[in-house]
């Protein structure tokens, strides 16, 4: 079954609540693959192995989560941080990927 903000209000069970958080975080983690592979994409389109960290677009990724988090009336800093955690981790696969694609 699906889910949405009105399925889970009606939810009165922990067992099902748990099954829609289980779904949810398969959900998360196919999108977290697909932004996965936006850094192979990125390690492929740039020539230069040094525009891989790029710091101006981090601030500019971490400022949209820090807005749509607050928008979303989640918890801001968690959110930032995670983002933080995330970006690093993307660049450093991004690297990986740019040395492997040029067999360096
Ligand atoms: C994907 C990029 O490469 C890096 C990864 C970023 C990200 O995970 O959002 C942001 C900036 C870059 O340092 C990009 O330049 O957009």
């Amino acid at each position: 079954m699906p889910y949405s903000k009105d399925s889970i209000a009606k939810i009165r069970e922990m067992s099902e609540l748990r099954d829609t958080i289980d779904r949810l975080d398969s959900d998360l983690i196919a999108l977290l693959k697909l932004r996965f592979q936006c850094m192979n994409a990125a390690a492929r389109i740039k020539s230069e192995k040094s525009a891989v960290r790029d710091e101006k677009r981090k601030a500019e990724v971490l400022e949209n989560v820090k807005q749509l988090a607050s928008a979303a009336g989640i918890p801001v800093p968690t959110m930032a941080a995670i983002w933080e955690m995330l970006i690093e981790t993307s660049i450093s696969y991004e690297l990986e990927k740019w040395d492997q694609i040029r067999g360096s």
